[in-house]
Order: C-alpha cells, then structure tokens, then sequence
C-alpha cells in the first residue's frame, strides 16, 4: 500500500456559528469540490507548522488559536491521505481565495448542501456532534428515566442521549423516547439504542450493538448512526456499513464490570489513530476523564453514570 500523504486542514469558525471553504481548482486532486483549506505537510514540518503556513499561503489569514478536532486516514483509488484537521477559532486578517480559488462562509446547517471529497464525511461528523453522550441508566418507570437524564443535564452540558433500555419491547421504547425528547430542553438529540431499532422509522437516529452491527450490511438511511466497538475489527466494519460515529469500549475499570479486561488508554489511541470516524470513549469515563479523551483524538466520552449523584 501506498504510504499517507500527510495533510493538514482547517475548519476555520468566526465564532457566529459559520465555517470558512473553499473550492478546489479543476485541475487538481477531487477538484470542483468544496474543501476545508489546508494542504501537505512538509519535510521537517509538525501538522500545526503547516497548518498555519498553508492558511496564510491560501486564504490570507494568520492563525492565532487551534485545536486538533479529528485525523482521518483515508484511501483514494489513486492516493491515500491522512487528514490531520483542526479547528480554527481565532485569527487575524480577512479570509479570502488567495490563489483566485472560489470561498464561501457557510452556516454550520448548511454545510450538508455542499459537495465535498469522500474523506470528509467525518469531519462534518466531528463537527456537528458534541463531547457527551448520557446513556441512559435502567430505570423501572419512564419518570425515573426522565428524572436521570435531567439531573444528569443539570451536572454538564449534555446535548445528546443515548435511550438504552433493553427491557423494553421497541414500541415501549419508541414512546418513552417521545416523552423524553418532550421532556428535555430543545436541540437536545435523543438515540435509540434497542435490539429491533432497525425495525423503526429509517428517520431515527440508532445506536447499534456490537452484536447488530455485525448484522447490518449498510447504513440504509441519512440518519445518525452509530456502533459500539471493541476492536479494530469492529470499527472496520463500523466503517464499511457506513456509521457516523462509534463508542470504543471498556476504556477503565466499571462498577457494572469490574475485574474485566480494560483497553486503556495506550490502546483507545492507537485504534483512534485507525478509526476514520468520531470515537466516543466508554467505561469508567468521567467529567475529569474528558480532557484526556480529547487530547487522545476522540471525539468526547460517553457515560451512564458520569453525571449521576
Ligand atoms: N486541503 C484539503 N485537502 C483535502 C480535503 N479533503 C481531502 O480529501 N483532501 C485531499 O488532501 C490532499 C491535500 O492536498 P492539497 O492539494 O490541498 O495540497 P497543497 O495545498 O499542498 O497543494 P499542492 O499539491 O498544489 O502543493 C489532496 O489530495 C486532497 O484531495 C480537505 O477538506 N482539505
Ligand atoms: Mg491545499
């Protein structure tokens, strides 16, 4: 296999919610298609280096602020790329097509209306999708369901939850995540991580077992879809059915677990460097264990009882 071309690019934000891109030239690698700014790594030089030199060269501005948001190794039919991209939340100078390429400040809503080159499906992903995931503890009574996602929502900013209740049939599942979503604040997204969820609406956002997973041939829908991972194995087929993120766990020890083996977090790094989608971090996560999953390349962590009393 051909070695990865080395790539740094940029999600360039002006802090009101939209993202500077510009348009390939036609004579270039996926050219015509939307691109985030950025370009190869040089010999001697970091990703960061790089970063900040190919943005003044292209787009005429100097980077002040950045962090790593996600790393994609990808393969194209005639090259394979690993997109090191980072997100740009301060700089100086006016964003512009500094080499004549047409630019575009586009909503972070909007971002689905553009054509872009295969290997940034994740970073749309990595984009939209924030650093917590709540899932749901068993609970006996839908209001006790409700009761722990909110008090879980007053610990964190949690804008996502996973419903995983697995006692229940998929239409008692189905109506307690309608009363849930009634329940919490708006903009809060609620997945569905049941054996039968691919029996629902194809609009539902899912969360597939490990089991299921090795049971879909394809993500059959635009809806979110998500797989929890144990191994590269797993991700690999995560990757090939087409999910938008994964959990990868056990990470640390658990209460429900205890005794059984753990990855740790040598091992979640090396399969987040293979894994070309968002990475949640599960088992034995925690508000403190937050930074260091982010600084490891994961998207966030995902927790049952992270945010409970
Ligand atoms: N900059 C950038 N490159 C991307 C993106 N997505 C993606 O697949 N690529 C690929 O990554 C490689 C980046 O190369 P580039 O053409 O920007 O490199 P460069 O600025 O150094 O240009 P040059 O080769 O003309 O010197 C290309 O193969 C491109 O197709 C993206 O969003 N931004
Ligand atoms: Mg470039």
């Amino acid at each position: 296999m051909s070695c990865l071309i080395h790539v740094a690019a940029a999600v360039i934000e002006d802090g009101c919610g939209a993202i500077f891109l510009a348009r390939r030239p036609q004579d270039k690698h996926q050219g015509g298609l939307w691109e985030f700014p950025g370009g190869k790594v040089e010999p001697g030089e970091s990703a960061e280096q790089a970063l900040y030199r190919e943005l003044h060269e292209e787009v005429g501005i100097e980077v002040l602020a950045c962090e790593p948001l996600i790393q994609i190794p990808h393969h194209y039919p005639d090259k394979s790329v690993l997109l090191d991209v980072y997100r740009v939340t301060e700089f100086s100078g006016e964003a512009h097509g500094k080499e004549g390429q047409k630019t575009a400040w586009v909503s972070e809503a909007d971002l689905g209306d553009y054509e872009f080159p295969a290997a940034n499906k994740p970073i749309l992903n990595a984009i939209r999708l924030p650093q917590r995931i709540f899932i749901t503890p068993q609970a006996e009574t839908l209001e006790a369901c409700i009761e722990n996602t909110l008090s879980a929502c007053k610990r964190a900013p949690i804008s996502w939850v996973m419903l995983r209740q697995k006692q229940l049939t998929l239409d008692e599942a189905l109506s307690w995540r309608l009363a849930l979503m009634q329940a919490l604040d708006e903009g809060v997204e609620v997945t569905l991580n049941h054996p039968k969820s691919g029996a629902a609406s194809s609009h539902l956002s899912r969360h597939l077992s490990s089991k299921e997973l090795q049971a879909t041939e394809s993500n059959p829908d635009s809806s979110l879809l998500g797989a929890s991972c144990h191994n590269l194995e797993e991700i690999e087929t995560a990757v090939r059915i087409g999910c938008d993120y994964i959990t990868l766990s056990p990470i640390l020890p658990t209460n429900s677990h205890p005794g059984s083996p753990t990855l740790g977090f040598d091992a979640a790094r090396q399969l987040i460097a293979q894994a070309p989608l968002p990475v949640y971090l599960l088992g034995g996560m925690s508000e403190e264990e937050l930074p260091h999953a982010l600084a490891i390349g994961a998207q966030g962590i995902a927790a049952i009882s992270a945010w409970s009393e």
